[in-house]
């Protein structure tokens, strides 16, 4: 006799319903199976985002927070539900998607892995309520926990890649924007800004979104220059924000608590009230008048020696920078540099990238 809910060949994939089983037997066989597999699934997924935290973040809050909930999901995989297990006779075993084989980069994996926890966390709210009054709300909880963990984990990696950053590539428009860019990403570059001052929004969206498709390929931050809508739009991970664009409370509400806000500033008032107002950085300039920027009149390299002096976030020089004179503003005491030109009119993007950050690297940043 065959046992309650077994996969039968036989009958193409239909549950078999035999003596001695009662339809209400079956359909708990059915429940717990479905219970069985999202434990694991959750659990499994879980550990897949706790390894990042841990090796690849050496973020002990984040990797305590997944181990945590793994322990609690783990609580409800009870012996019963272990039971009803039946690998061999589930056809869901052979579907994989084929998204699931190729991963371009460690942000996309862990979405995915999300998902999947988020997805499992919502069967086992739902089906768990047919299992045991107290699992549905457990579940419910936990999976607003993931999406905290998700929000957190995100911002977090956003951070210390800003914190890492010591080249910055605000874009012009160009014939070959994204092999520039790619060029510059080849050699290193891990934070670009796209600017086009004068594209109409169909070109802006078109562009961003293949830029930061690029951009994270490469495990680089992508920022949007002044549009907020199109910084959402694109999934960019932040916005830069000059003295007459939004203001960065606005911003802030619009896009979240994880991602990047950075603020233009010419004087210390200016970066004193860009600090007090939660930039997660600042850029510091025009170091030297620029015509890229054209009107704006040079803050100077005293303004640069200011910064290192009084600026509690990371900081960006930027106007006129090139590789001439990139040691002069290092010696002012710059750890972090913006440039347009350098990279945009370079012959060879991937050099001047490699030259730029090797001046850089020479200095150990404090923020
Ligand atoms: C890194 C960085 N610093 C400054 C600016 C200039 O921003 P803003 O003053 O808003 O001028 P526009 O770029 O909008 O012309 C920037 N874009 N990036
Ligand atoms: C976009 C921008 N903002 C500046 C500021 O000081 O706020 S200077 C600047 C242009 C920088 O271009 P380049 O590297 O070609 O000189
Ligand atoms: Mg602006």
């Amino acid at each position: 006799m065959k046992e309650a809910g077994y996969y039968d060949e036989s009958t193409n994939g239909v549950v078999v319903m035999v003596e001695p089983y009662s339809q209400k037997e079956l359909i708990q066989q059915v429940v717990y199976r479905i219970l069985d597999a999202n434990l694991d699934r959750a659990r499994e997924g879980l550990r897949i985002i706790e390894e990042w935290c841990r090796f690849g973040l050496n973020n002990a809050q984040l990797s305590a927070e997944c181990k945590q909930l793994r322990q609690e999901i783990a609580i409800w995989h009870t012996a019963e539900l272990r039971a009803a297990r039946n690998t061999p006779g589930d056809r869901g075993t052979e579907l994989t998607h084929p998204q699931e084989e190729q991963r371009s980069s460690v942000k996309s994996l862990l979405q995915a892995n999300f998902c999947r926890v988020q997805e499992a966390l919502r069967v086992l709210e739902e089906y768990g309520k047919l299992y045991h009054p107290n699992m549905g709300p457990a579940f419910k909880q936990m999976r607003y926990r993931v999406y905290t963990l998700e929000s957190n984990l995100m911002g977090y990696q956003r951070h210390q890649l800003l914190l890492r950053s010591r080249l910055y590539l605000v874009t012009s428009p160009s014939e070959s924007l994204l092999a520039t860019v790619e060029a510059a990403l080849k050699g290193g570059l891990t934070l670009v800004q796209y600017r086009d001052k004068t594209a109409d929004d169909t070109l802006r969206l078109e562009q961003a979104t293949k830029l930061r498709q690029l951009c994270h390929s490469y495990g680089a931050l992508f920022i949007i220059n002044d549009r907020v809508d199109l910084a959402l739009a694109v999934d960019a991970d932040g916005v830069h924000l000059g003295q007459q664009d939004m203001p960065i409370a606005i911003a802030r509400q619009l896009l979240g608590p994880q991602r990047l806000i950075g603020r233009s500033t010419t004087n210390s008032d200016e970066m004193q009230q860009a600090i007090t107002e939660g930039a997660d950085y600042i850029g510091v300039g025009p170091v030297y008048e620029t015509p890229t920027k054209v009107g704006k009149a040079a803050a100077g390299l005293e303004y640069v020696s200011y910064a290192a002096a009084n600026s509690s976030i990371p900081w960006f020089v930027i106007g006129g920078i090139d590789a001439n004179n990139i040691n002069d503003v290092i010696d002012a005491g710059a750890e972090r540099v913006a440039v347009v030109r350098s990279l945009m009119q370079a012959e060879q993007p991937t050099l001047v990238t490699q030259y730029l950050l090797s001046q850089l690297n020479r200095v150990k940043p404090e923020t």
